[in-house]
């Protein structure tokens, strides 16, 4: 018996998000593989595995990384600080191009007494999300180590990396756009995919997870055709080390499951 209830209707995406800035993107492809259109359309996404996606969220202590996870699942904001205590877990329910997918979000502590607990749940994410402060730019440089330590218990020719700014409603027009100057600079360095938002006016919030899914979910479902033989040798989806402004590549050879 399914218990679960349908997918909120505001978690349904049809289409590709779009990614905030070009300079850093995973990739700057305005429609989803069209393979994995194919797939979804065909039912063909397999039964298993790219259902659920870990994602890992990390970074400095006090840059925003539950306020970040609650705007979006809960859309409410706490002045407070409450440092986390080892990890804390959501999950979030989409419908991708109409086949179900949940993001398993993993919310981390950065406080140092607590990063060794944190550090035990980084294993098998297949997205990580690096948050650092945009009025703080030691957090920024601290997010090289935080994306070494999560890379340490994870593939790094599959993961999905992300690099978001936080609080940029504490940012003035003019200090923002040095800071993201630098910000796009590591993005780059990391091949990560850059964002920026705020979660006490919720900017950039929805996008950015949304975003976040429809890439995970992308991933996740050429890998499963792939394990599954229904993709051609040579057809392959790879870190692209010699294009530092797309990261994701796949060759335009024609599909073959669609006319
Ligand atoms: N102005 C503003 N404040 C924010 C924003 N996001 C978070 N904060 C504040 O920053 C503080 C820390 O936020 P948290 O989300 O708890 O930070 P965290 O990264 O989860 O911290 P740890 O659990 O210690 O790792 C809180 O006081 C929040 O209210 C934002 O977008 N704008």
């Amino acid at each position: 018996m399914n218990i679960l209830a349908p997918v909120r209707r505001d978690r349904v995406l049809a289409e590709l998000p779009q990614c905030l800035r070009k300079e850093a993107a995973l990739h700057v492809h305005t429609d989803f593989h069209p393979r994995v259109t194919c797939a979804c359309q065909e039912h063909r996404t397999g039964t298993v595995g790219f259902k659920i996606s870990k994602v890992i969220v990390v970074g400095d202590l006090s840059v925003g990384k539950t306020c970040l996870i609650s705007r979006f699942c809960k859309d409410t904001f706490d002045k407070n600080y409450k440092a986390t205590i080892g990890v804390d877990f959501e999950m979030e329910r989409f419908e991708v191009l109409g086949v179900p997918f949940s993001l398993q979000l993993w919310d981390t502590a950065g406080q140092e007494r607590f990063k060794c607990i944190a550090s035990t749940y980084y294993r098998g994410a297949q997205a990580i999300i690096i948050v650092f402060n945009l009025n703080d730019v030691a957090s920024l440089e601290h997010t090289k180590q935080w994306l070494a330590d999560a890379l340490k218990e994870n593939d790094p020719s599959s993961v999905l990396l992300f690099l978001v700014g936080s609080k940029k409603d504490l940012s003035t027009p003019a200090q923002y756009v040095l800071m993201e100057k630098d910000a796009l600079k590591v993005a780059q360095e990391m091949k990560a995919e850059y964002w920026a938002v705020s979660s006490l006016t919720g900017e950039n919030v929805r996008e950015f997870f949304f975003r976040v899914a429809a890439l995970t979910f992308e991933a996740n479902v050429l890998a499963e055709l792939e394990k599954s033989g229904a993709r051609r040798i040579g057809d392959v989806v790879r870190i692209n080390s010699d294009d530092s402004n797309l990261y994701l590549t796949a060759n335009k050879k024609k599909p073959t499951c669609c006319p």
